[in-house]
C-alpha cells in the first residue's frame, strides 16, 4: 500500500485519514503534508481534531481509513507508540512530565540514557561526549544556570523547556508539540517560539497552539483544522483573513 507514496517527499504524509468515536467523525478525510525541515503550526477551534490528529500520527489512535506515512516509506499505522518514538517522531504533551525530585541535569542524563532505568542511568558514567551534548542542550533550552536545581523548583515554562530538551536528546527527526504556550507568561511564550525556531534548524516541527501571538512569532505556514479536516492553509495573515476561518472561529 505504501509504494504509491514513494514519489512523495514529505517527512509526514496524511491522506484521506478518518476516525470515528461512537459514530462521530473526529477526523474526517484529513490530508496533510509536512515537508522535511518544515515548521508547521496547526490551529483550530476546540474539538477540531488537533489532538486526535497527533494521536493518530504517534500511534495512540488507529485511523479507520487513510494513509499515515513517515519519510515516504514508513506506514505509521502499523506501529505502536513506543515504536513510533524510536522511528524518530518525538511528542511533547501539554503537561510536563519531568521528574521533579531529580535535578535538571539528571533529567537530561536520563533522557540521554534512553531505555536504561532511572537508577541505571544515574550510576552510569557519562562519556565526555555525552556531557558535552547535555551542556549544549542546557544552553539551547536556556537552563545552563539551572542545571543543578531540582526540576520541581523550576517555573512552569522552564519545566516545559526541560521536557523539550529531553525530547531533543532522543534526536527525533520530527517533533510534535502540543500547546507549549499554555499557562506561560508572555515572556516565556516568546522564548518558547525562539526555542522551537532554533530546534527547527535541524528537524521538522509541528506545533498545535491556540495562542496567536505565539503562532505569529513562529512565522511559519499555518493549517486550520475544523471538524476533522483542513479548512485553510497559508500564512497566518492569509488564514486570519479567510472568511470561512473567521466564521468558524466566531461560531457562525
Ligand atoms: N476517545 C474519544 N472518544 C470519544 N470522542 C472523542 C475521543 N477523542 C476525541 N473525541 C472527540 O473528537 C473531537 C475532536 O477532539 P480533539 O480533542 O481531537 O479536538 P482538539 O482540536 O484537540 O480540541 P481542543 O482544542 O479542545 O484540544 C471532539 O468532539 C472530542 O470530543
Amino acid at each position: 500500500m505504501v509504494n504509491k507514496h514513494l514519489d512523495n517527499n514529505g517527512i509526514l504524509y496524511l491522506s484521506s485519514v478518518s476516525v470515528s468515536f461512537d459514530g462521530f467523525k473526529a477526523i474526517n478525510n484529513l490530508n496533510l503534508i509536512i515537508e522535511p525541515g518544515e515548521m508547521r503550526a496547526i490551529i483550530g477551534p476546540n474539538g477540531a481534531g488537533k489532538t486526535t490528529m497527533m494521536d493518530i500520527i504517534t500511534g495512540k489512535t488507529r485511523p479507520d481509513e487513510g494513509d499515515v506515512i513517515f519519510k515516504s516509506k514508513v506506514d505509521l499505522t502499523k506501529y505502536d507508540e513506543v515504536q513510533i518514538a524510536n522511528i524518530g517522531i518525538g511528542r511533547k504533551f501539554q503537561k510536563p512530565t519531568v521528574i521533579e525530585t531529580l535535578t535538571v541535569f539528571e533529567n537530561l542524563e536520563m533522557a540521554m540514557a534512553g531505555r536504561r532505568t532511572v537508577w541505571q542511568s544515574l550510576i552510569h558514567k557519562l562519556s565526555n561526549e555525552d556531557t558535552q551534548k547535555i551542556n549544549e542542550n542546557l544552553a539551547l533550552i536556556n537552563l545552563s544556570e539551572d542545571a543543578q536545581r531540582l526540576a520541581g523548583d523550576l517555573s512552569h515554562g522552564q519545566k516545559q523547556w526541560l521536557e523539550i530538551g529531553m525530547l531533543i536528546l532522543t534526536e527525533p527527526e520530527l517533533l510534535l508539540v502540543d500547546e507549549p504556550a499554555a499557562g506561560m507568561t508572555d515572556e516565556e511564550t516568546m522564548k518558547t517560539a525562539e526555542l522551537l525556531k532554533e530546534i527547527n534548524k535541524t528537524r521538522s516541527v509541528v506545533v498545535v497552539e491556540h495562542d496567536m501571538d505565539f503562532i505569529r512569532a513562529l512565522n511559519s505556514k499555518v493549517t486550520v483544522l475544523h471538524e476533522g479536516h483542513v479548512l485553510a492553509e497559508g500564512t497566518l495573515d492569509q488564514v486570519q483573513s479567510n472568511q470561512q476561518v473567521i466564521d468558524v472561529y466566531l461560531g457562525r
